[in-house]
């Protein structure tokens, strides 16, 4: 882990050490993949962060790198699809780090299965976990900031959408939420000086692949053009460039970071069913 988290704090970046000296950045999902990434970017250049997730001692492991660079980093656990524990989350925040400027919203994951076999039960926990858990933060982050008449950047990790994703037809849904609601605020809060984005990776190795099965796994090289995965920061560095000052005239949008895999690409997350094989 640790040599993991000194390959990010040492990865290359296109930004200036200071660009977010006196900013606070709240990062979801930042005991992981692609929100720890983003977390680390933001630390070293500059900014108080904190990470939240689920689970504590994910948070912690983060947090202690972290600050044993120098830098600021707190780590508070929540469950995100409970409005209560997201508003009892900014609420602590707030007081003990202060009003975040920035979020980046990295929580979320679904299991793969064919849609046609998806439960009820199963179809309501990945929509909860990637459309009311996110919409609850950025709203939450939106309300806070009109309240004390300030604005802010919100960058949503959501998923490739263009031309579906067989085996997580849930997630589609989710994150297709997602962005017809980024859209709208977008333009409902622009007088608020709130920018609102979404990034939307390729296949990324992170710990979240390991949910997958092996004969999807197999074929992840097919996922796009270069024949490999993302790395974290490759997706990290995008979501910093639309919390920056320099994407100050970029809202409502989403970029795409996926290796070109939604121009060329074969994605099975659950398997690849026999009609599609080739002989
Ligand atoms: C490029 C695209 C690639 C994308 C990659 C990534 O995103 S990587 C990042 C990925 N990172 C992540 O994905 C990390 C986050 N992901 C998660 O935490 C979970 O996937 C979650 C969203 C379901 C959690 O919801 P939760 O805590 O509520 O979960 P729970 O365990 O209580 O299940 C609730 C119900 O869901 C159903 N069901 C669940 N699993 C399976 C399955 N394998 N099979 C079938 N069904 C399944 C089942 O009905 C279950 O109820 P039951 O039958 O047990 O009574
Ligand atoms: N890796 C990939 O190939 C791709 C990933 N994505 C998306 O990017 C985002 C980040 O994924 P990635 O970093 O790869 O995967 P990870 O599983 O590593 O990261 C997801 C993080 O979200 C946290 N989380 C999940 N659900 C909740 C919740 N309900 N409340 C609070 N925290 C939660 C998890 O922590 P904890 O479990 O401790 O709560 C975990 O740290 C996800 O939305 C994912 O679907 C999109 C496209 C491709």
């Amino acid at each position: 882990m640790s040599e993991l988290l000194e390959s990010l704090w040492q990865h290359d970046t296109a930004f200036r050490s200071d660009l977010f000296a006196g900013k606070v950045a709240l990062v979801c999902g930042g005991g992981s993949g692609i929100g720890r990434a983003t977390a680390v970017l933001f630390a070293r250049l500059g900014a108080t962060v904190v990470i939240t997730g689920r689970t504590q001692e994910k948070l912690d492991a983060v947090v202690d790198f972290a600050v044993k660079k120098g830098a600021r980093m707190h780590g508070f656990a929540a469950q995100l699809r409970e409005h209560e524990q997201v508003v009892t989350l900014f609420e602590k925040i707030e007081a003990e780090v202060g009003v975040p400027d920035l979020l980046v919203n990295s929580a979320g994951g679904q299991f793969p299965q064919d849609a046609i076999d998806l439960s009820p039960k199963g179809w309501n926990a990945v929509i909860t976990n990637n459309l009311n858990n996110t919409w609850f933060v950025m709203q939450r982050a939106a309300q806070r900031w009109r309240d004390l008449k300030r604005g802010g950047s919100i960058v949503n990790v959501i998923v490739v959408l263009e031309r579906g994703m067989p085996g997580v037809a849930h997630t589609q849904a989710a994150r297709a939420g997602i962005v017809g609601a980024m859209r709208t605020v977008a333009v409902e809060w622009a007088p608020l000086g709130i920018r609102v984005n979404c990034v939307a990776p390729g296949l990324t190795a992170s710990e979240g692949l390991d949910v997958y099965p092996p004969e999807a796994v197999a074929e992840f090289p097919l996922a796009n053009p270069f024949k490999r995965p993302g790395t974290p920061m490759e997706i990290a560095e995008s979501c910093v460039f639309l919390s920056a000052p320099a994407a100050s005239f970029i809202t409502g949008e989403t970029l795409t970071v996926d290796g070109g895999g939604k121009l060329w690409g074969e994605l099975w997350l659950a398997g690849r069913p026999e009609w599609y094989r080739t002989p």
